[in-house]
């Protein structure tokens, strides 16, 4: 059930209509619904009902306000990192240590070690350099870090080539042909416990054919792993899982994904790792924005709304699409671009696009703008940072402050000479 629906013309958040929202913070500001949440948690983890041991650590870098993370932990997800900055919001949020994994590919000395320290659950290691670090680290305290390598099995993921992370040439994880030896050398060190691999082919996947030969490699590694008499107890199948960006897309279920998984893994003993981000989060959130002005072009009105692309870089970065509705609809229609205040011509959210008619004032509603959004924000053009809301049912709340340019302005300053 989607719980971003219209009620007498107007669209709400569960049960806060977006304009209450919209005068009491301003705009832009990103929503998201704390039951939507939660039903995509609760969804993702019966579609892998099928696996008897699982794992569910929340993809932080999709979203990683810390309300966000509280409501993941709440339904018993812990959390993929790839920093230690990530590492310390899913600990403030009160996930243990033991649930966190932390991937990554350039974890520093100094992050390795604060993450051996809190006590990390598991380390995946995008090299043989950096599991060598993370076990001298780890001796040196007199501890055992634990760790899972990570394989890039040169499948592509046929998703957007900036975010596909399973090929050859992309900077993931160990090549497969040398996996073995690296396993087999990292797992002699003392100070490491490596247990089992992971993988990770990239985001916004559409199509399962891929993932399917990914984890098939990786199963029969497991096989060779345990031949050559390793002991492998955890598979850490990574993320990926897309979501419909427009109506009417079809894509792959979590259902769907879920037996694949099942019926894959079926011999393989182990406990099976998730690290979902956009699945949960995408369609939980929408960026809500306001109609500066509407001015004549060339061919097509431009719609000028108050979001840029510093507030949602997901179509300036990737050509992605997002559904733009009006949140009090007129009833009309109109083509036209959707642009932002920014002084690029890559600030444009929609091109020729047909949809709800607006006017100079109205609101407009983002969709799909829960996963990659206010987290890849920043401040160009001197804007401030956007807040965020969480919606529960009636009650809502700011849980992100909006961040003016005065307090960043605040953290420059003029040096000496030039006083
Ligand atoms: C290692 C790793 N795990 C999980 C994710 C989450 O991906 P998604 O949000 O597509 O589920 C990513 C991002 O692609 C990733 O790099
Ligand atoms: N930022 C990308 C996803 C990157 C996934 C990173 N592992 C997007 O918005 O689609």
């Amino acid at each position: 059930m989607d719980h971003f629906q219209y009620r007498d013309g107007v669209l709400f958040a569960e049960d806060v209509a977006l304009p209450t929202i919209a005068e009491t913070v301003g705009t832009p500001v990103y929503v998201y619904s704390e039951a939507t949440l939660r039903r995509h948690a609760r969804v993702f983890r019966e579609a892998l009902s099928g696996v008897p041991r699982t794992h569910f650590a929340f993809a932080v870098k999709s979203n990683p306000n810390l309300a966000v993370l509280r409501v993941l932990k709440d339904e018993g997800f812990g959390a993929d990192v790839v920093s230690i900055g990530e590492a310390r919001r899913a600990l403030a949020a009160g996930m243990p240590a033991a649930d966190i994994v932390f991937s990554g590919v350039g974890k520093t000395d100094a992050e390795l070690d604060e993450a051996v320290e809190a006590g990390i659950g598991q380390f995946n290691l995008e090299s043989e350099e950096e599991g060598i670090e993370l076990a001298r680290i780890a001796h040196e305290k007199g501890l055992t870090a634990t760790g899972a390598l990570r394989v890039n099995p040169d499948v592509d993921a046929g998703t957007h080539d900036k975010i596909s992370t399973g090929k050859a040439d992309n900077k993931f994880g160990v090549p497969i042909f040398a996996a073995k030896e690296i396993f087999a050398r990292l797992a002699a060190l003392p100070g490491m416990n490596l247990r089992g691999l992971a993988v990770h082919i990239g985001s916004q996947i559409t199509n399962l054919d891929p993932s399917r030969a990914a984890f098939g490699k990786i199963g029969a590694l497991v096989a060779e792993l345990r031949a050559d008499g390793h002991t492998i107890t955890h598979v850490d199948l990574g993320g990926g899982l897309g979501v419909p960006y427009r109506a009417g897309e079809t894509l792959p279920t979590p259902a769907e994904y879920g037996a694949l998984v099942a019926e894959v893994t079926a011999d393989w003993d182990v406990t099976v790792m998730f690290e979902p981000g956009r699945v949960i989060s995408g369609n939980s959130g929408v960026l809500v924005s306001q109609v500066i002005r509407v001015k004549r072009g060339a061919n097509h009105p431009f719609i000028v709304v108050d979001a840029a692309m510093n507030d949602l870089a997901r179509p300036a970065m990737y050509d992605a699409w997002h559904d733009v509705v009006a949140v009090e609809p007129k009833g009309e229609r109109l083509t036209a671009n959707v642009v932002g205040p920014i002084c690029e011509s890559s600030d444009t959210f929609a091109k020729n696009r047909e949809m709800d008619a607006v006017e100079t004032g109205d609101l407009v509603a983002f969709r799909t703008a829960g996963a990659y959004g206010a987290t890849m924000a920043n401040t160009y053009n001197s804007r401030p940072l956007v807040p965020e809301v969480l919606v529960s049912g009636d009650r809502y709340a700011v849980v992100a402050n909006r961040i003016e340019p005065a307090t960043i302005l605040a953290a420059e300053q003029v040096p000496d000479w030039l006083k």
